[in-house]
């Protein structure tokens, strides 16, 4: 197997009397996209200050692109492109095009390569109208998506976000996962993110990292995360005509039936069958009109989690 992108090792971080970060240990592989989440003052920043250089841990070990970050900080920026929501890396009352140009000097780029990057981002970001104008005067959509495209312009390896998508609107955010999707298969770019919406994970994740009071609680899937609390998707079935309780599909359970039997709702675990199988066995016996899918709601999921944990 190929080294990890990401290592840590029994890592902590405190802050006078707060640990931050409680023995954190994990590794993410090349070309995973991995969510990093959990409530306010979790741990996830001070994770991610200590993966990219700008906060020595207390102990433990970290390794980003297999080099220590705070020995080999420079060599750290050149593999890794972050982006902190809070933060900027623009010039902001120069022109966007501007700002690329200074970064692409910073990382030592020659003039032709940076060009060649900025056009190729700002083609697939679609930000050709704002490159003429100052940074202070984009919309937040347009500011993030100059950001994440300053943050890939050196082509890292690793690309750490931290709340991508806050405040943007539904259109924006949506253009952004796109983007991140086509920049993951394209160029096999490791992505790790923090986040609140959970849409962010379910479209560009595959794995999920769960941090509780600097601790991590979970690591595996989406499907695995809600499985651990129990929550489970829903099958919506409108029926042709009043039907009785669909309470013997294999693999789900009946959890309501609306309008005498013309809506029924069957939850069932995704790791022990399909939404296609449920519907398969539901149609061969009844006309089913229309259908739709509710995926379990993932902030009800980490509430849990914490609730299981002991956190208010
Ligand atoms: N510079 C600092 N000085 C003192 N305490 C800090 C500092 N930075 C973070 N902390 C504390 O460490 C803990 C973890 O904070 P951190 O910012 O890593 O959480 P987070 O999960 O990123 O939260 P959020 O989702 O709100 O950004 C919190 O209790 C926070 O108050």
């Amino acid at each position: 197997m190929s080294d990890p992108v990401i290592e840590t090792h029994e890592l902590v971080r405190d802050f006078r009397r707060t640990r931050a970060v409680d023995r954190m240990t994990f590794s993410v592989a090349p070309g995973e996209a991995v969510g990093y989440i959990g409530a306010n003052g979790a741990g996830k920043s001070t994770t991610i200050k200590m993966l990219t250089g700008i906060l020595r841990p207390t102990s433990g070990r970290v390794r980003t692109c297999g080099l220590d970050p705070m020995r080999r900080r420079v060599d750290v920026s050149r593999r890794v492109g972050v982006v902190f929501g809070q933060r900027s890396q623009l010039w902001w009352d120069l022109p966007l095009r501007d700002s690329f140009a200074i970064l692409g000097a910073i990382h030592r780029m020659d003039d032709v390569a940076t060009r060649a990057r900025t056009d190729v981002l700002v083609e697939q970001l679609e930000m050709g109208p704002q490159l003429g104008t100052p940074v202070r005067s984009l919309s937040l959509g347009q500011r993030m998506r100059a950001e994440i495209a300053a943050a890939l312009l050196h082509s890292p390896e690793l690309l750490v976000l931290d709340e991508p998508t806050i405040g943007l609107d539904v259109l924006s955010k949506q253009r952004l996962r796109e983007f991140l999707v086509a920049e993951r298969r394209e160029r096999g770019t490791t992505l790790l993110l923090t986040t609140h919406d959970m849409g962010d994970i379910e479209r560009l994740c595959d794995r999920v990292l769960v941090v509780d009071r600097g601790r991590l609680a979970f690591d595996g899937t989406l499907t695995g995360l809600a499985g651990t609390v129990g929550a489970q998707r829903v099958l919506v079935l409108d029926l042709a005509a009043p039907t009785p309780d669909l309470d013997d599909v294999p693999g789900a359970r009946l959890v309501a039936s609306e309008s005498g039997g013309l809506r029924q709702r069957l939850a069932f675990d995704a790791e022990r069958t399909t939404a296609a199988a449920v519907l398969a066995h539901v149609s061969a016996r009844h006309d089913v009109r229309d259908l739709a899918i509710e995926e379990p709601d993932i902030e009800d999921v980490v509430r849990r989690i914490y609730a299981a944990s002991g956190r208010p």
